[in-house]
């Protein structure tokens, strides 16, 4: 069973015309027609279209999904969920072929890294997943990261007790601090400006906050170690806070930047945040985290507001850093604190690989109570905790995408 799937409202709205003049056509000349057309009517039916095909399908069903990250992600968590409690994801295989359609199409565009800016709209990029499906590629399983919420201890010691758990699958990312701030202010913002200026008028909103809070990094299962990138061998080595008696390692905040990613080394075509996730590839389900600690920071001995406003412009060169090609993994700090190129300095970014961690915000900072999941804004409850933990999709099971 081949269907094609779209998103209307997705990024520019023009999933409709490119399904229609494009996409159908394409897998019509090469003898692959699609059997059936869906497009969303609205929030979830993405979801709910894919289920009832795979109840009906099983294996034998391929997705031709026209969407950004987040439309995928609701199929995904529709289809994990679907038993009320726990992680359940889909006993069979699902393949998708992506077009992408979204604003920023994250999985997409790391999967296949345009050349240049001038690729990304031309119909022979958009349509290489589609090639790679008729190619008959086998597709790479994604890495799903679980992130588990829960209630502060004494909430869940009552008896009369709520739901105390919930969880969220994504496939992309998984961030507190300044990252979840943006998102969530730039939905508040979405009706005042439906482009993407939001996000900077988000990220000025945030500029100079810094999030309080611990986190655990869990090591993967096989490696049984927390690893840091080194940027002068250009290589993981085990952590040093890591040892055969210790695998966690416990980082204390205050954070300025707490982001994860599974399968991505990129949010948006040209922005590398975690650029080692498809140069060295994980040899099991990882994460790879990066962390922004402004106290790594010779020149900052305490959180004071006036540390946090000199902190501001060393935050920005990370991020823009990150468009060059992931360059922020090499800034550094010289012994004034300036953020340089060279030198043996402190690195100004933690970049870690890791099997998961558990994120722990002080109850008295709200803003620390912010998780994003591929877009998704939750909040974590006063004295609760988020735990992310990278699975490895079993043989037969699992989400694949052609590639
Ligand atoms: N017919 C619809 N009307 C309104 N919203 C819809 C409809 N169909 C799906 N949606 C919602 O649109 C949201 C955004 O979709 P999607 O992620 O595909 O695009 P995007 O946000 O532009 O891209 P990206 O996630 O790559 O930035 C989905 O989370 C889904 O809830």
């Amino acid at each position: 069973m081949l269907v094609a799937l779209y998103n209307p409202t997705s990024g520019d709205r023009s999933a409709k015309a490119f399904f229609e003049n494009e996409v159908i056509p394409y897998l019509q000349h090469a003898n692959k027609p699609v059997d059936k057309v869906f497009a969303t009517e609205r929030p979830i039916h993405a979801g709910e279209i894919v289920l009832e095909l795979v109840q009906t399908y099983k294996e034998d069903l391929t997705v031709i999904l026209g969407s950004g990250d987040g439309t995928l992600h609701e199929i995904i968590n529709h289809l994990s969920f679907i038993q009320g409690a726990g992680v359940n994801v889909p006993p069979s295989k699902l393949r998708f072929a992506l077009v992408p359609c979204g604003t920023a199409n994250a999985l997409y565009s790391s999967l296949f890294p345009p050349a240049d800016k001038s690729e990304l709209s031309s119909t022979s990029y958009r349509l290489k997943s589609v090639q790679s499906f008729l190619d008959n590629s086998p597709g790479i399983p994604l890495t799903l990261a679980i992130t588990t919420l829960s209630s502060a201890p004494n909430v869940r010691a009552q008896p009369q007790g709520k739901i105390l758990l919930s969880a969220i699958v994504s496939s992309v990312v998984v961030s507190t601090s300044l990252h979840a701030a943006i998102l969530h202010d730039s939905e508040q913002l979405r009706e005042e400006m439906p482009g993407i200026e939001r996000f900077k008028v988000a990220a000025q909103q945030n500029a100079d906050k810094w999030y309080s809070g611990n986190a655990k990094i869990l090591p993967a299962a096989k490696i049984g170690v927390v690893q840091i990138y080194n940027p002068s061998t250009r290589s993981f080595e085990d952590h040093p806070d890591c040892d055969e008696f210790d695998s966690i390692v416990d980082i204390g905040g205050p954070f300025a930047y707490f982001l994860s990613t599974v399968n991505v080394d990129r949010l948006e075509p040209a922005f590398q945040i975690t650029p080692v996730a498809r140069k060295i590839v994980p040899s099991e389900a990882s994460c790879d985290l990066m962390i922004v600690c402004p106290l790594r920071d010779p020149s900052i001995q305490m959180d004071s507001p006036e540390a946090r406003t000199a902190f501001t412009s060393k935050l920005w060169k990370v991020l823009h850093a990150a468009y060059e090609d992931g360059a922020h993994l090499q800034l550094r700090y010289n012994e004034k604190g300036e953020v340089v190129t060279d030198g043996e300095g402190p690195t100004v970014v933690e970049y870690i690989r890791c099997g998961g961690w558990e994120w722990l915000p002080d109850d008295v900072d709200e803003n620390a109570h912010l998780l994003c999941s591929d877009g998704t804004i939750s909040t974590i409850e006063k004295g609760g905790r988020a735990v992310c933990v990278a699975a490895t999709p079993m043989d037969k099971a699992g989400f694949y995408v052609h590639v």
